[in-house]
């Protein structure tokens, strides 16, 4: 909970004020009700009339200044919270950013979510009202108990015997709370995922007729957050009537104990009506505590889950002081690289050197390591031994963005955003003029089919590209990778849902771009005949190396992949024939 007042500092001004204005508020309420004690005693008893109007106009401008304070009081709280929950939220979005993919690989998108946006509503809440109401009914706690001790101390005395229990069932609530919130916000993430994932493999759902096995995931994992929400009601519940008996307790021994104050001539009726005035005060506040702790303790659940990721140190780091490469020529060697994720070995002592403006493909079954082999060298991940160095100079003492910069990836994946196309296309290379962008379109064979729709560059896609062909967005990000016109540019599987003629056409873009290092990996021949060097990999080891047609000289791996595909192909052309 301290680590939130590091953002509160920042914006002390919008918490002195409002706090000042909350003084003043509770004094006036403080005068209300000896104004009252006097109107009963002096006029209404003592028949002082004349006094009556003055009385009155102070409490017509008491209410006056209560509105006044209470809106700056509000409204101010309010900006303040506002403030914080984005800077919170901004920091919180900040750090994700910065956390390297292995953290995604282990997180889910739900929990993320969850965090991001309703672990930062609470803290908002309680930054912007429920903590400046939390102190507001502290100092009418203390304010309105001086008074009554002002009033009658014997009568405050009996009245604040029921202060220690409240803190103490306070205290045992808060524990209680706290650890019920953790549960429910790991729940809500769980929730959350469950939700998200749902959405978005809506399509295979349906496809394979799983809504009814889905609809149950998500009711057991809806019911779970029910059963705690349930919990955490129960203990409010069991809470609750404590607290309103002992607040209630505290008024009927006021009527009680001061009517027989009042009988013995110890106390006069307008003190007794103002000492209640105050007594009902604290009512408020001991009646607001259970609402109060819940959120405080809620709060604090959110907090702790909101630190735990700004506390992930990101594993990947920019070096302190990075050294850059002389020049960017796209030159790529890998030292006796060993990977590993976790203690399951994927690469095997890999040694490679990739000649700037060369094309390298990469081959293997899958779950070989190719894309593995290819996550390195951007630094998506960290070797586990030996070194990759890119232009000469080890990945790990580059500039990570300056590194990132110089290396297009088309992954495996294809993801486009809900926007226009040419959003889409641009993004990483805001700043590309018109011309670059026709022309990446056309290398990546998409210009033709963009024209043709109605909106042409500027047809918003749906999120992952609904609406485009496996192709088409396979395509979409074949251009986007192309404009960033990096020296080193890595296909993995980018063309695997296109046709051989389209497939062969962006492979003869490619070679017209002479100057940059083309690292292609793919599972068909057609894709990688023409490259200078195949590498195949097998278990993690690199099983054959070499150009087209020394491998096919080896006879190994790549010679009967060959014979296999091209099986295929004959036999495609007889049946033509
Ligand atoms: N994020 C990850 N965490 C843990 N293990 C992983 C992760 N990504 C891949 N692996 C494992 O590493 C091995 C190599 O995976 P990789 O994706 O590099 O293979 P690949 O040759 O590119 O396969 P494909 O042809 O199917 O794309 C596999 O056994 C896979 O299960």
């Amino acid at each position: 909970m301290k680590r939130i007042f590091t953002y509160m500092k920042k914006y002390k001004m919008l918490f002195i004020i409002p706090t000042i204005s909350m003084f003043f508020l509770i004094g006036l309420d403080m005068i209300n009700p000896m104004i009252t004690g006097v109107i009963i005693d002096d006029v209404i008893v003592g028949g002082e009339f004349h006094r009556l109007n003055g009385l009155l106009l102070l409490l017509i401008f008491i209410t006056l200044g209560r509105a006044v304070f209470g809106y700056i009081r509000e409204f101010l709280f309010d900006y303040a919270g506002i403030q914080v929950g984005l800077d919170l939220r901004r920091d919180l979005f900040d750090h994700i950013q910065s956390l390297p993919f292995e953290y995604f690989d282990k997180t889910n998108t739900g929990e993320i979510m969850s965090r991001t946006t309703r672990d930062v509503d609470n803290v908002w809440e309680v930054v912007g009202f429920v903590a400046g109401f939390f102190l507001e009914q502290i100092f009418y706690v203390i304010a309105a108990t001086t008074m009554m001790f002002f009033i009658n101390w014997q009568l405050a005395l009996i009245c604040t015997l029921v202060f220690p229990f409240l803190g103490y069932l306070a205290v045992k609530m808060d524990r209680n709370m706290s650890t019920a919130y953790e549960e429910i916000s790991d729940q809500d993430a769980k929730l959350n995922t469950k939700a998200q994932e749902n959405i978005a493999g809506v399509r295979l759902v349906k496809s394979l007729n799983r809504e009814k096995l889905e609809k149950k995931k998500f009711r057991r994992e809806n019911k779970k957050l029910y059963q705690l929400n349930l919990k955490r009601n129960n203990i409010l519940g069991n809470f609750h009537p404590k607290i309103e008996f002992l607040s209630y307790f505290s008024t009927i021994l006021v009527v009680l104990v001061g009517g027989v104050f009042v009988i013995n001539e110890q106390m006069t009726i307008g003190s007794l009506v103002a000492f209640n005035g105050f007594v009902s005060m604290l009512v408020w506040p001991m009646r607001f505590l259970g609402w109060l702790t819940n959120s405080l303790s809620r709060c604090n659940a959110s907090l702790k889950k909101i630190f735990k990721i700004m506390d992930e140190v990101p594993g990947i780091k920019n070096p302190e002081n990075p050294v850059s490469p002389e020049r960017r020529q796209g030159a790529v060697t890998f030292e006796n690289v060993t990977f590993q994720y976790g203690k399951e070995k994927i690469l095997n002592h890999i040694d490679l050197e990739i000649k700037p403006g060369s094309t390298i493909a990469i081959m293997g079954a899958t779950g070989s390591g190719k894309t593995s082999l290819a996550n390195l060298i951007p630094r998506y991940y960290d070797t586990s031994q030996g070194q990759i160095l890119v232009d000469g100079v080890d990945v790990r003492k580059q500039d990570l963005q300056e590194l990132r910069q110089s290396i297009s990836v088309v992954m495996q994946d294809t993801f486009l955003f809900s926007d226009t196309l040419l959003e889409n296309i641009k993004f990483g290379s805001e700043e590309a003029p018109r011309e670059e962008i026709e022309e990446a379109m056309k290398d990546a064979r998409v210009y033709d089919f963009i024209q043709e729709m109605p909106q042409g560059l500027e047809t918003i896609i749906g999120e992952r590209g609904v609406g485009l062909s496996g192709g088409q967005k396979q395509r979409i990000s074949i251009a986007r990778a192309l404009l960033k016109k990096s020296p080193i540019l890595i296909f993995d599987d980018a063309t695997s849902a296109l046709d051989m003629e389209t497939e062969y056409q962006i492979q003869k873009a490619l070679n017209k771009r002479g100057d940059i290092t083309k690292i292609i990996i793919a599972h068909r021949i057609s894709a990688v005949k023409d490259a200078d060097e195949i590498l195949i990999l097998r278990e993690g080891n690199i099983l054959e190396k070499g150009n087209h047609h020394r491998l096919i000289n080896q006879k190994g791996y790549y010679y009967n992949l060959y014979k296999n595909q091209l099986g295929d192909v004959t036999l495609l052309n007889k049946e033509v024939i």
